[in-house]
């Protein structure tokens, strides 16, 4: 079969240079997921690039996608490697880890908790973010960027190690800020994608810059992995832990005679993924969800007056209201699906040689699903490139579209574990930001509305530029409510 397969065709791609193959027209990661749909429109859903003699497929339809990583998933669900972000520490957590028994372990640790029948037992600490989430934003609404953030880490803090951020300042909170900066600055290229013997450069060498800063940066990434983990223990001994993700398996572990360094090593891994899988994709998303409504006032307005005829304005809304809003709903997965939130998902890896539409797919090459092409793909979507909730209301109300679950949060076993958790997290934040705010242009000094321009930053997630807002309670008593919601969740606390 692996001689048949072989004589068959590649995928079709760009024309390439001998030897570097497409590296010199590699796209910008801004622009790439653009760029692949544009090329895809001229070779097909199924393309193929080489770069540097490595093979990478660019799937650009929902059915591409499907056949493979879905259908075939036992072939298509391995990682390419990672090599800055897995010398850095990260080599251990879930998402870059090879497909493999040690996936498979870790997968299981962050699968069964966040299960769709499961993390409604998430809800109340949802709210509770939700609610100082609204207190923050009509305090120091130009903060906003920050405040989702707080937002989306504070749920996950919680959840993970039981800890409660309490203000921009928080140890953890800080943690994860330094995180995000690590990530951004290794998203530039380096010459260990090429080869890891470059990793044995000394530092001063040109384009060496890498190894110093590994050297230097490691211990922090691994420090911020590990410490938090490690107060829980203490915790434990004291009696002070709250429940959590990790004082749960901290027990177990205890119970059973399990508790080794490799254990804890591993414990430290998975916490930290909930961490870095939860919450930034879930920030960006609820921020993407902001700039819509800014644009589309009538849309806002619509989504406004579902929640009045549904909620009142006597009371905030909460997870009892989702089943009687279905604009809400259309309103977040519309977000997701105008501006995924990882335009070109996260790759996979083939394991073994394979035939598709009658091409070979070698063993060894990357995957990349093109979100951005699933979720502008007319076939599916009408008008694609607006931001229209209705699309997914049932017909006649609606024109019946199925919300692209894989275009927005993966494919086959490597599928995102959170995404029930996360798809909690964005729906209780947009329906109480339209609950409490109008999102509304800002004005010069002459009056002048600023039309807002919304552009993306993108390496593997994608995040609105910073845009000018004016986020305004919608009444006094809008601002009533979320005073009296934030003391009642601040008495709560004290008492906890
Ligand atoms: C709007 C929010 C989110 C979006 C759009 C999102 C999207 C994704 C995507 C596209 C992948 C890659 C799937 C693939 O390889 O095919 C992924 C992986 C992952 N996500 Fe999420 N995610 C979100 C929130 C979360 C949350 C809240 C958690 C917390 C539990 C989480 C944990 C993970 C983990 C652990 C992986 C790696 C899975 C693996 O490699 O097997 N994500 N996510």
């Amino acid at each position: 079969t692996r001689r048949r397969r072989m004589r068959l065709p590649y995928p079709p791609g760009p024309p390439a240079d001998p030897l570097i193959g497409h590296l010199r027209m590699m796209p910008d990661s801004d622009v790439a997921p653009e760029v692949f749909h544009g090329w895809a429109k001229q070779y097909g859903d199924v393309m193929s690039l080489n770069v540097l003699g490595k093979p990478l497929l660019i799937l650009s339809s929902e059915e591409a996608a499907m056949d493979l990583l879905d259908k075939r998933s036992l072939t298509y669900s391995d990682r390419p490697s990672f090599p800055m972000l897995e010398r850095l520490g990260w080599k251990d957590v879930l998402v870059f880890v090879p497909y493999g028994q040690y996936f498979k372990k870790l997968r299981k640790m962050i699968q069964v908790p966040f299960e769709k029948e499961k993390v409604s037992t998430f809800r109340s600490i949802e709210e509770q973010e939700a609610c100082v989430l609204l207190y923050n934003l009509l305090n120091d609404p130009v903060g906003m960027d920050r405040y989702v953030h707080r937002y989306s880490s504070a749920i996950i803090l919680e959840i993970s190690y039981g800890h409660r951020v309490l203000s921009n300042d928080d140890e953890y909170f800080k943690a994860a800020e330094i995180i995000l900066h690590v990530l951004h600055d290794v998203s530039r290229p380096s010459l260990l994608d090429v080869s890891p013997i470059f990793e044995k450069l000394p530092a001063w060498f040109p384009g060496a810059w890498f190894v110093k800063y590994i050297r230097e940066t490691k211990p922090v990434v691994l420090h911020n992995i590990q410490m938090p983990v490690a107060d829980v223990q203490k915790q434990l001994v004291a009696g002070t832990a709250k429940q959590s993700f990790v004082s749960q398996h901290l027990e177990d572990l205890t119970r059973e005679g399990q508790l080794t360094p490799e254990s804890l090593y591993d414990l430290s891994m998975v916490a930290h993924m909930i961490f870095g899988g939860g919450s930034e994709t879930s920030w960006h998303t609820i921020m993407t969800f902001i700039a819509c409504m800014l644009t589309n006032p009538d849309i806002q307005r619509k989504a406004q007056e579902e929640i009045d005829r549904v909620v009142g304005n006597s009371r905030l809304p909460d997870f009892t209201d989702r089943d009687s809003l279905p604009y809400i709903e259309c309103i977040a997965q519309e977000t997701m699906r105008w501006h995924p939130v990882a335009p070109l998902g996260v790759p996979h890896k083939a394991t073994e040689d394979d035939e598709y539409r009658g091409m070979y797919i070698p063993k060894g090459t990357t995957i990349m699903a093109n979100a951005r092409s699933i979720t502008w793909d007319e076939r599916h979507f009408h008008d694609p490139l607006t931001f229209k909730p209705e699309r997914f209301l049932p017909k006649p109300e609606g024109a019946g579209e199925v919300f692209p679950q894989g275009g927005i949060f993966g494919w086959g076993r490597r599928i995102c574990p959170g995404r029930y958790l996360a798809d909690n997290m964005v729906w209780i934040a947009v329906v109480n930001i339209l609950a409490a705010f109008d999102v509304r242009k800002t004005k010069d000094a002459d009056g002048n509305i600023i039309e807002p321009q919304i552009e993306f930053i993108t390496s593997i997630t994608s995040h609105p530029k910073p845009f000018l807002c004016d986020l305004k309670p919608r009444s006094e008593n809008a601002a009533k409510l979320i005073r009296q919601a934030y003391d009642m969740h601040m008495a709560n606390v004290a008492t906890s």
